[in-house]
């Protein structure tokens, strides 16, 4: 059975009727104003861009923005993760096939270049792609024609390609994983999206954005970030970036009522990895650690410190049990115990 894993909806076109919306891509930061900037020169012009940047950064919203800022923004834009797709399903994905090309196609299947056709086609984890794929990639690139699998002829599209990445492209072409030829082929404008570590105060202004769309979302009634909610976030390392911050403050808003979003209801365990910051302020980082943790049930706080530990030892419960002075079998029975606990809350 011909089948793939991906959701329905990222693989058919964003309807753009009249126009594509501009997503919010906010953020007032001197980092994020050379970012916005960048968009809007690139956008009218048919160059491919090729963005980079840590997980949740906003890699496809930069993408969504690009097409809504260009001349393209009545036609589709089509976004295609090419991580997500079984690597024998992906030329499919991308160029299409015809009935009978292979078991389990039953009908034809325009692929995400024919449905780019007239718009924009992004190509999320680029650097997923097979070796082989990526040659007949850049030879669609070079002649803007596409060939569905069983196809006898190749076919025009007009299609603009914006890439991206949460690799190290060079390294990646170093590594061979990369075609050198695509790799210059595509990076013709770079954009690179700054980690929200380094955004300085838009992690608040995104913050507080998110804020009042959740809590409308939700029918709560949050107005603002406490005082300390919004020291803390200044001071966090935000691995999973401006992603992980709206995780964090939904789960605060379907939790409680507000009006403020206060420490108590952030979720365990964030308060603790503003202590791996670089020790620019040791002594600010103690203090965060103290005070989240006074005041905690000690269970709690036991849950706290072993996870911490764990994730410190990157993921590895026995280690951690030597850091901890107990045996694996305790954590792991502890850890199972917590787990039952949430499924039953
Ligand atoms: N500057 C921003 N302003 C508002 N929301 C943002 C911003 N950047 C990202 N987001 C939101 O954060 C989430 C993650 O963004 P996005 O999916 O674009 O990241 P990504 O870099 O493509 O992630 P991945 O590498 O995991 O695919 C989305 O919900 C997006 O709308």
């Amino acid at each position: 059975m011909f089948q793939t894993s991906i959701p329905q909806a990222r693989r058919r076109p964003v309807p753009a009727p009249p126009k594509a919306e501009a997503p919010d891509c906010i953020g007032s930061s001197s980092r994020m104003a050379q970012v916005l900037d960048r968009i809007a020169m690139a956008a009218p012009s048919m160059a491919t861009v090729f963005i980079t940047g840590e997980s949740g950064t906003g890699k496809e919203i930069c993408a969504q923005s690009i097409h809504a800022a260009s001349d393209r923004a009545h036609g589709p834009f089509v976004p295609l993760n090419c991580a997500a797709i079984p690597r024998d399903l992906l030329e499919s994905e991308v160029f299409g096939h015809l009935k009978g090309a292979f078991t389990g196609a039953v009908a034809d299947k325009p692929g995400a270049a024919a449905m780019a056709d007239g718009g924009t086609l992004f190509l999320d984890e680029i650097c997923e792609m097979d070796l082989a794929l990526q040659t007949k990639l850049l030879r669609f690139l070079q002649t803007s024609t596409i060939q569905p699998v069983g196809a006898s002829r190749p076919r025009k599209v007009d299609v603009r390609i914006v890439c991206a990445t949460n690799r190290d492209p060079e390294e990646e072409v170093r590594q061979g994983r990369l075609r050198e030829d695509l790799f210059y082929r595509l990076h013709v404008v770079p954009i690179h999206l700054p980690p929200l570590r380094d955004r300085g105060d838009d992690v608040i202004e995104i913050a507080r954005h998110a804020l009042v769309r959740f809590s409308d979302e939700e029918g709560r009634h949050f107005t603002g970030l406490s005082a300390d909610v919004e020291a803390l976030f200044r001071r966090l390392p935000w691995p999973g970036n401006v992603r992980q911050l709206l995780n964090v403050l939904r789960h605060a808003v379907v939790l409680n009522e507000g009006p403020l979003v206060t420490r108590e209801m952030l979720p365990l365990g964030l308060h603790c990895s503003a202590t791996r910051q670089p020790a620019s302020a040791p002594n600010d980082s103690d203090t965060c650690v103290m005070d989240d943790l006074i005041g905690r049930p000690l269970a709690e706080i036991e849950q706290i410190v072993i996870e911490e530990t764990i994730a410190r030892e990157g993921g590895s419960v026995p280690r951690a049990a030597r850091v901890l002075d107990v045996s694996p079998s305790t954590l792991y029975r502890k850890r199972e115990s917590w787990a039952r606990q949430a499924a039953a809350s």
